[in-house]
């Protein structure tokens, strides 16, 4: 691998006069033990955008992800330091209730992981356990993700069979649905469509694309071409830094720096 230096980083900063900033983070590090994965990546999320955070495997992808909404709580000895900043709160302060901080980021896995329960009851699940009880209001809601996840066509007469008996491609969009049932303002994914079928990640994608409407996504993939086909914002990952941030079609056009250079036309990684 080429040497790289630390100071050899091009992060475009979002100029919030301009744009809205939905999330950011400021000198993010995160450790796992004595080991830092994320060596301080500042970055600023645009609102309503698809964000891709590419990179070779192992440079932090997932690690700076689960970071956003404190996922990283759940690994025993890590540490993150440095601020997440989210409507004016600091996700990564003590004081942040992170029950609910996750009801306005959300988070879609790499492996869809549906409850052993109905479609029905997988979207309604969350939202009931936060109190909502009238089924008009259930039954619309279940209406409502489901189309906006793209599946309400394929599963609308039979919403009582388990989730467990759809498709990979058609448990990750009720996944999707699950979590846009919150109402998140964020939605974070995790190569969601590692585990899909060219078909089903086509689908994926423009639902992803439909989605931007109403909410910011942050997206972990390996696929460059998902990364230039549905993002707006790219975000270049290496050894644990983010080097280089931008539009998507100048980070697949004119990237800055030799590393991004390298690995979006597949030198490495
Ligand atoms: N739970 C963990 N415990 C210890 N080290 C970890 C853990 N998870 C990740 N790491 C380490 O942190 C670094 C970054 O890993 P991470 O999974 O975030 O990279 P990635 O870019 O998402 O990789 P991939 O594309 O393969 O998923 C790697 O060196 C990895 O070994």
């Amino acid at each position: 691998m080429e040497k790289y230096d630390r100071s050899d980083r091009y992060l475009k900063p979002l100029d919030d006069g301009q744009h809205e900033i939905a999330l950011a983070t400021k000198d993010l590090h995160v450790s796992y033990g004595e080991k830092e994965a994320i060596h301080g990546v500042s970055l600023d999320f645009e609102r309503f955008k698809i964000t891709a955070l590419i990179g070779a495997s192992g440079s932090g992808k997932s690690t700076y992800l689960r970071s956003l909404n404190r996922m990283n709580d759940n690994i025993s000895g890590t540490k993150v330091t440095g601020q997440i900043m989210y409507r004016g709160l600091d996700v990564n302060s003590n004081q942040i209730d992170v029950y609910e901080m996750r009801k306005h980021i959300g988070m879609v896995f790499q492996q869809p992981n549906p409850f052993a329960k109905s479609i029905y009851d997988n979207i309604t699940f969350a939202p009931k356990r936060h109190g909502e009880r009238r089924k008009q209001v259930l039954d619309e809601m279940v209406e409502t993700t489901l189309k906006q996840a793209g599946l309400w066509e394929q599963v609308k007469d039979d919403l009582k069979q388990s989730a467990l008996a759809l498709s990979g491609g058609q448990q990750q969009r009720l996944c999707i649905a699950r979590a846009i049932a919150m109402k998140p303002d964020i939605l974070l994914l995790d190569e969601p469509a590692s585990v899909l079928d060219p078909i089903s990640t086509a689908t994926l994608e423009d639902t992803l694309l439909e989605l931007k409407e109403n909410y910011t996504i942050i997206i972990v993939t390996h696929n460059m071409q998902q990364a230039a086909r549905v993002s707006d914002y790219t975000a270049f990952f290496h050894l644990g830094d983010a080097l280089e941030y931008d539009e998507t079609r100048k980070i697949f056009t004119r990237p800055k720096i030799k590393a991004t250079e390298d690995y979006v036309s597949g030198h490495f990684g």
